[in-house]
């Protein structure tokens, strides 16, 4: 093991809610650490955390994006994610792997509480995910040339989404509403920014001493919370040396306790540095991270986890790992596969290296079997670490092929896809017959069929998913008839049988029984009779498959020479042809039980979404692992599902989530069912 390797890396997620600046600050970090030598922007496509084709395209990041580089002898590999909602597994995933994360957001337009509270919930999901897995994590408030300074008020805002303190590290400099520079709090020093420069050391402004001195007490009595040495010297008006406060920064920030405060203006380099000497002195080292994964700092075994999973676009496949311990050498055998190569990622561009220590990020080649997620190890027996939940799929797309024979490669194209990406789902549904893609929204599932196109050449067409309807009857009908009698030279055939066919209850699907006396129907003949029947109800009177009915055979006759299996099959279908239509069918349509999750200022709107959708409230309660939420149950008819997703975020900021699964069917309300009959669609965007 070389502690030299492991005390000299650290790596880095940049994550944060949509268009923060993430991008921009990877892109900043690289070029100000020498990795790259001219900067590239988002709006010209030319960044490294946007290479990806689908990225530039939408100029926003659609999957994490990793990018080693080195600064003062230390390797930084930092993963850019996605800011949007639709692609939040990503992130999850890639969180996993690192020693800690930079929470990139912007400052508030309106710097009134409304406007602050409305910034700081779309970064709550993320927080309460650091939160929950402990993932050491500091904050770095850019854009701050946009607006005039609320940077201590916008810290204190993002105390109601953050369950561990926030602490101030900083203080911003600002003249005629720019930002010109920087306090360090630990220091005291002022510096200046300089496009494309290091900032200068200047004297602290005498107009900012106060202000400077209330934001430094506030980053101190956080710190004395977790250090009694500390409290006492504040308690005793002792200045405590610059080392322990150093020292408090990194054990508080290394045990995910505190999360300290930066600020800057991404694209034009300022806050940057300041931010990667903070990382390079306070961020956890990887051994520690290990160890706090209960994983052995001695041992050797190499294992590593899986942080996502990229096929390129030449069609090789290159699953980008954290190292959790041992050495990964060239040519590695991992979970009974072995790695084509070992790379270090500046984005797309990959530069092969021979081995990867414990505590790096690197990419490994040719490892098929292995998806996002999995644990590997030299010996494939590692215990499985742990992973991210999965997202469940809340928006879906009907697809096929534009090209017919393109059928027989969609599968396999679909599993790499879903081995990228976890939260996909597809499957192709027993009724409808139709491939359903299922994802996180409109525009993850697009990025999936560009990829589909782009990588596979399968142009694919898209529809919304039918509603798989069902239909039962309200009323029985005894004693109908159905005789088939056909006589064509040689055999003739004849059935004859006479059915009581009934409603059953709810979720009670199909019942066949026979009370045949006396032989009038042969025992050989009625299986026929009972697959005439089930062949009539996979498409009932009204078109759709029949459930909840019993059908009981009651009495027939047969003829010696012409009878078969086969004929009794044909009398049951027209027996059950005049019968289900006295029988009143009725529409049956899937409901869905929701599990709604919503910052509480938005419960009410969230119920009339649902109520306006034909929901059944069932009860809501405030969620007791996450302050400030509510939980809602309904019902919700699946064929008001297609958009809810997207109307439930459009009301809350992008933050509220839902989870569905199917739960019963339900009779269709008369009119509607009119409607879907005549039209095939539901007036609501569904078929
Ligand atoms: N004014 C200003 N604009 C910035 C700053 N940093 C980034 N931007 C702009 O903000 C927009 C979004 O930047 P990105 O870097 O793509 O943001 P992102 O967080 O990576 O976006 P996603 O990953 O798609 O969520 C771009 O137009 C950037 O030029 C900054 O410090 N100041």
């Amino acid at each position: 093991m070389n502690e030299n390797v492991r005390a000299s890396t650290r790596n880095v997620a940049i994550v944060g809610p949509y268009l923060s600046g993430k991008t921009t600050l990877l892109e900043s970090l690289l070029s100000v650490t020498g990795a790259i030598t001219r900067k590239g922007s988002v709006r010209d496509g030319n960044t490294v955390g946007d290479s990806a084709a689908e990225a530039r395209d939408r100029q926003m990041s659609v999957e994490v994006s990793a990018a080693s580089t080195e600064y003062e002898g230390v390797r930084f590999t930092f993963v850019d994610c996605p800011g949007s909602v639709e692609f939040a597994q990503e992130t999850y995933n890639a969180l996993m792997g690192v020693d800690a994360a930079v929470v990139v957001c912007e400052p508030a337009n309106d710097n009134n509480e409304n406007g602050l509270r409305q910034k700081v919930l779309t970064l709550a999901p993320l927080f309460k995910f650091l939160d929950d897995w402990e993932i050491p994590h500091l904050v770095f408030i850019n854009k701050m040339d946009r607006v005039s300074n609320n940077f201590m008020d916008m810290l204190h805002a993002l105390k109601a989404v953050s369950k561990r303190p926030l602490v101030p590290h900083q203080y911003p400099i600002i003249q005629d509403e720019q930002l010109t520079g920087f306090i360090d709090l630990v220091s005291e020093q002022a510096y200046q920014y300089h496009s494309g420069a290091p900032a200068d050391p200047i004297p602290l402004p005498a107009s900012l001493k106060a202000q400077e001195q209330a934001a430094r007490a506030e980053m101190l009595e956080e710190l004395a919370n977790f250090d009694d040495h500390l409290l006492e010297e504040l308690l005793e008006e002792i200045e405590p040396p610059q080392e322990e406060i150093l020292q408090d920064l990194k054990l508080e920030l290394g045990a995910d306790l505190v999360v300290p405060v930066f600020c800057g203006v991404a694209d034009r380099d300022f806050g940057v540095r300041p931010l990667l000497e903070a990382l390079l002195r306070e961020a956890p080292e990887p051994q520690d991270t290990a160890q706090r994964r209960g994983l052995g700092a001695t041992a050797e075994t190499p294992i590593a986890q899986v942080l996502k999973t990229y096929y390129t676009p030449q069609g090789g496949k290159l699953s980008l790992v954290r190292v959790w311990q041992g050495k990964l050498t060239d040519g590695i055998v991992l979970n009974g596969t072995r790695a084509g190569g070992i790379y270090r990622l500046l984005g797309q561009q990959q530069n092969s290296i021979n081995e990867a220590e414990a505590g790096e990020i690197v990419a490994l080649s040719r490892l098929d079997g292995v998806k996002t997620g999995d644990t590997i190890s030299a010996n494939g027996q590692a215990t499985e670490l742990p992973k991210a939940d999965i997202l469940r799929p809340v928006y879906a797309l009907a697809i096929a092929p534009e090209k017919r024979n393109d059928e027989v490669k969609l599968s396999a194209a679909l599993t790499k896809l879903l081995e990228e990406d976890p939260s996909l789902m597809w499957e192709q549904h027993g009724d409808t017959h139709e491939v359903i893609l299922w994802g996180q929204g409109e525009i993850h599932l697009q990025v999936a069929l560009d990829r589909l196109r782009r990588k596979y050449n399968l142009p694919m067409g898209t529809h919304l998913p039918q509603v798989p309807y069902k239909e039962t009857i309200r009323k029985p009908a005894a004693s109908v008839h159905g005789r088939y009698k056909h006589q064509s030279g040689g055999h003739g055939q004849f059935g004859d049988v006479y059915l009581d066919i009934k409603p059953l209850g709810r979720g009670e699907g199909f019942n066949f029984s026979e009370k045949i006396v006396g032989g009038v129907v042969p025992k050989q003949y009625i299986p026929g009779v009972e697959v005439g029947v089930k062949e009539f109800l996979v498409h009932g009177p009204l078109g759709f498959p029949v459930v909840d009915v019993a059908v009981t055979l009651t009495n027939g006759s047969y003829h010696t020479v012409d009878s078969s299996e086969q004929a009794f099959k044909q009398a049951a279908r027209l027996a059950m042809q005049t019968g289900m239509t006295q029988c009143e069918p009725t529409l049956l349509e899937p409901i869905a039980s929701i599990e709604v999750n919503t910052p509480s200022e938005f419960t009410s709107k969230v119920m009339q979404l649902v109520s306006g959708r034909r929901g059944q409230i069932l009860g809501y309660e405030g969620r007791s692992d996450w302050s400030g939420w509510d939980k809602l149950i309904a019902y919700l008819p699946q064929a008001e599902m297609q958009n809810f997703i997207v109307e439930l975020r459009s009301l809350t900021l992008g933050v509220g989530s839902f989870q569905w699964q199917y739960h019963h069917l339900q009779e269709v309300p008369d009119k509607l069912a009119e409607r879907v009959l005549a039209t095939g669609s539901n007036g609501n965007g569904n078929r």
